[in-house]
């Protein structure tokens, strides 16, 4: 198949082989990523011993600053080093980034003294903020460049296999999520080293590194089939400036005698080729569009932090399997697997069937109300939580009361998370005395259990040692966080995967990566709100603060809504090659206004005073 600017590219059931590199590059870096960000916390708090406060602030800042570097990424590939070139670089700096994470997890390289903790602590410290740093760099700085280095492999013909391609690059991006946020707690939950052994965050730190190389030689491997499209300068550095004039060009003319122009930028005409200055147009209008967007990610990332909290306060015991808080954030990437395709192929084609023009932006819409009401049932859950229960705690609180006139020593077995873990088992030594009992606990339980005083060698402690119930269990099953779980992922199936495509589509050629960066930057903003929502919005009730983000976004999307409205969807292709197809009479028109501009300049110069000659010769234009 011949491809846009006539790359001949190799095609399976219609689809440029090529893509397929790219979408296992993506699956293979987004297990890396979000692999590595499923310790994090843990590593922070336990290996490091940050406490609580830093450690959470550290993680959100390093998730925005994630967010933040696609920009960067963005630049360099559409004005310097093109879309491949910064992928591959920028790749290397991300896993050089891992690697040092990994090792800055093995504890033995500082433990001079054996005795499992890391004697320099400043070591680990700055080799995990250097190796966090690079993994910022790089995963931002890529994470543009792939997705619309993935949708240029695409000719102008096959924009229904590239929307195809949009809904499959998120299926693998939530593929790797889903897969290594499963698989790298259990690495870590491993015990490893050389003089003692700890719990395993270089193991945990060390496989997303490796997805990483392998991330990068798929990539690499499908070199030869990439369309490659070549960087056009400094597009950046031409479009600020573009701006720059536009702006002081229309101040200096600010006065009412001067003829208004159609649109600010056009100001830019007297000294600016007419293509940048639409293109220009074109980016600046979808940004704008842009601006309500990060509230539907504030409420998207909550996921992570306030719904686990209130998971944390109901019952996970599924029968065969004991859930975690922390994993009910599995749910999100199960649930895109399962409604990616069924919105692809049955919901979406049903609504055009019915003769429903869903646009873009309408899907964009729909998916922020269905967000507000994930938070609405999280306000309904919480309220049954509430009334069910006073206290907060998710683990099982124990205490002992030794009738015994000797000290006993009390150990528990580790609770593995992938186990059923309701069963405990306490371990008690006292002298000679060594011995173990197991009981079941209800989550959010809390027991008082008595030693009795005549417990000797030779004691049956399972039948000896009896318990009280403090607390009651939780009563409120996780099971009712799965319709929040339900709107917020369909939400994000018609917000995400739709804004990913509908950024680039809307694209001029020459900043595709710099508009999907632009989309990323929601994302950032969105995290930063959460961060200071957090701080400001200290309400009684945690129900009343999901109705407070539920009303929020509702706001929004009704503003947005309206701004979709006005929206004039654009073909940037069709648009640009009008312009190229007058670029003669452009270059003669642009000569011929610098000329007039210039001589403008000059007569204002010795004669301010005389600004109907000018007005005239601006009508003319
Ligand atoms: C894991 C999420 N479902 C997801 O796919 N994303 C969250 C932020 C954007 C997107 C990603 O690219 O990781």
């Amino acid at each position: 198949m011949v491809n846009k600017s006539g790359f001949n590219s190799k095609e399976v059931c219609g689809y440029p082989l090529s893509i397929f590199f790219i979408v296992v590059n993506e699956f293979c870096e987004r297990f890396s990523y979000y692999g590595m960000r499923a310790v994090l916390v843990l590593y922070f708090k336990y290996f490091l011993r940050w406490d609580d406060d830093l450690a959470t602030s550290i993680y959100h800042t390093f998730v925005a600053l994630c967010y933040l570097t696609p920009i960067l990424g963005a630049i360099v590939a559409d004005s310097w080093l093109g879309k491949f070139k910064t992928i591959i670089y920028l790749s290397i700096v991300y896993a050089i980034g891992q690697v040092a994470m990994a090792v800055s997890a093995i504890h033995d390289i500082t433990d001079t003294d054996r005795d499992g903790t890391p004697n320099n602590m400043t070591f680990h410290v700055v080799l995990s903020m250097v190796g966090l740093f690079l993994i910022a760099l790089g995963t931002g700085g890529i994470k543009p460049c792939v997705a619309a280095f993935g949708g240029d492999q695409f000719g102008d013909h096959q924009e229904r296999q590239r929307r195809t391609f949009f809904s499959v690059f998120y299926l693998c991006i939530n593929g790797g999520s889903l897969l290594s946020t499963i698989i790298t707690p259990i690495l870590r939950a491993q015990n490893c080293g050389i003089y003692s052994k700890q719990k395993c965050y270089s193991l945990a730190f060390g496989v997303p590194a490796a997805l990483m190389v392998v991330a990068l030689v798929v990539f690499i491997v499908g070199s030869g089939m990439y369309y490659k499209a070549k960087p056009e300068g400094n597009i950046m550095g031409d479009v600020c400036k573009c701006i720059g004039f536009a702006i002081s060009n229309r101040y200096k003319h600010r006065s009412k005698q001067y003829p208004s122009r159609e649109h600010w930028m056009d100001w830019a005409e007297d000294k600016y080729d007419k293509l940048l200055i639409a293109q220009i147009k074109m980016v600046l209008k979808v940004l704008f569009l842009y601006i309500p967007l990060p509230m539907f990610w504030t409420l998207f990332d909550q996921k992570g932090s306030r719904w686990t909290l209130q998971a944390t306060t109901m019952d996970g015991n599924f029968g065969a399997i004991v859930i975690q808080p922390d994993q009910m954030q599995t749910v999100n990437p199960i649930l895109i697997l399962t409604l990616v395709p069924i919105m692809d192929s049955v919901i979406y084609p049903l609504i055009k069937k019915c003769g429903l023009n869903f646009t873009p932006l309408k899907r964009m819409t729909v998916g922020m109300f269905l967000a507000a009401l994930a938070f609405v049932c999280a306000a309904v859950v919480q309220i049954e939580i509430d009334v069910s229960r006073k206290h907060l705690t998710y683990f099982n609180l124990t205490q002992f009361v030794n009738g015994m006139n000797k000290p006993v020593n009390v150990s528990t077995s580790e609770i593995f998370p992938f186990l059923i873990i309701i069963r405990a088992t306490f371990f008690l030594q006292s002298g000679q005395l060594s011995c173990a009992f197991s009981r079941d606990f209800g989550f959010g339980s809390s027991y008082t259990f008595f030693i009795p005083s005549t417990l000797s060698l030779g004691s049956n402690c399972q039948e000896s040692i009896t318990g009280a119930e403090d607390i009651k269990p939780n009563s409120v099953h996780m099971a009712l966080q799965v319709p929040q779980y339900f709107f917020i992922t369909a939400g994000e199936v018609m917000f995400s995967v739709t804004g990913l495509e509908f950024s680039y589509s809307q694209a001029p050629s020459n900043m595709k990566a710099v508009l999907q960066a632009g989309w990323l930057l929601t994302v950032a903003i969105g995290n930063f709100i959460v961060l200071i929502v957090a701080e400001v919005a200290k309400l009684p009730k945690q129900w009343t603060e999901y109705v407070l983000f539920a009303s929020l976004l509702l706001c929004v999307c009704i503003i947005f809504s309206i701004m979709a409205y006005f929206y004039t969807y654009i073909d940037p292709t069709e648009i640009e090659a009008k312009f190229r197809r007058n670029v003669g009479d452009d270059d003669d028109d642009k000569n011929d206004k610098q000329r007039k501009l210039e001589m403008e300049m000059m007569k204002r110069d010795l004669d301010r005073s005389d600004d109907e000659h000018y007005k005239g010769k601006q009508t003319k234009m």
